[in-house]
């Protein structure tokens, strides 16, 4: 991680996806700490998908703020979390594991709309938590056969929620998109940078001489 910058909020990404850091690398920001934090995700009997999403966002900013409480080298700061779930109407699709879960998510998603659904939460340093949602939604063309076998000996599905990933090979399926791309990938950027923004994160200031 970088070395933290003099009287620069410290931040926290509760997150131990890949995807998550590499989006908020392209916004320009580098967390001073990653704090990976595993939650129950079972959704309760009932919950949409955009209330689920929301809530296990908060939950895994919250855990992770319980295990740096016991770390006499946290120095407070912000702790951010995000959740992706992928809906069919109010049917909730897995993250699968197993190739018959994936192939049973390509079914359900080939020729026809549904939509992810990604939260955002930021824990300030007073513990006050604020959370975002994005919601978008997407088309898939008709799925052949030869898609969905070539797909699933992609590997590219595992622990994807709804069985795939727009930014790699699935992105040949999308026929629309309509909302946040960034959201679908795992971390919506406009609305993470409206969180931090409003704690005061300076937001633009890893943007000078990128190239
Ligand atoms: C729909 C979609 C999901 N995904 C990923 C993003 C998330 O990593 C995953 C959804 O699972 P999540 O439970 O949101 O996240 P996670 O368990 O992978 O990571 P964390 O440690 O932050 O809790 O699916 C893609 O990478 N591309 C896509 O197009």
């Amino acid at each position: 991680m970088s070395a933290p910058t003099p009287g620069r909020l410290n931040l926290i990404l509760a997150s131990g996806s890949p995807r998550r850091l590499a989006l908020l690398d392209q916004a320009g920001i580098v967390p001073d700490r990653l704090m990976p934090a595993e939650i129950d995700e079972t959704p309760k009997r009932g919950e949409l998908p955009r209330t689920l999403a929301a809530r296990l966002a908060a939950e895994k900013a919250a855990k992770a703020l319980e295990i740096l409480a016991r770390d006499p080298e946290h120095r407070g700061g912000l702790v951010l979390a995000a959740d992706t779930v992928v809906a069919v109407g109010r049917r909730i699709l897995p993250k699968p594991e197993l190739v018959d879960e994936a192939a049973a998510c390509l079914k359900l998603l080939s020729g026809r709309s549904h939509r992810v659904y990604t939260g955002v939460a930021l824990v300030n340093a007073a513990g006050h938590v604020r959370t975002r949602l994005a919601e978008t939604r997407l088309r898939f063309k008709r799925l052949s056969r030869e898609d969905v076998e070539a797909y699933l000996g992609s590997g590219e599905w595992r622990g994807k929620a709804g069985g795939y990933a727009v930014q790699g090979l699935a992105g040949t399926f999308v026929v629309k998109l309509v909302g946040s791309y960034t959201g679908v990938v795992g971390l919506p950027l406009y609305e993470t940078l409206g969180l931090l923004a409003g704690e005061g994160y300076p937001v633009h200031a890893g943007w000078a001489n990128r190239l």
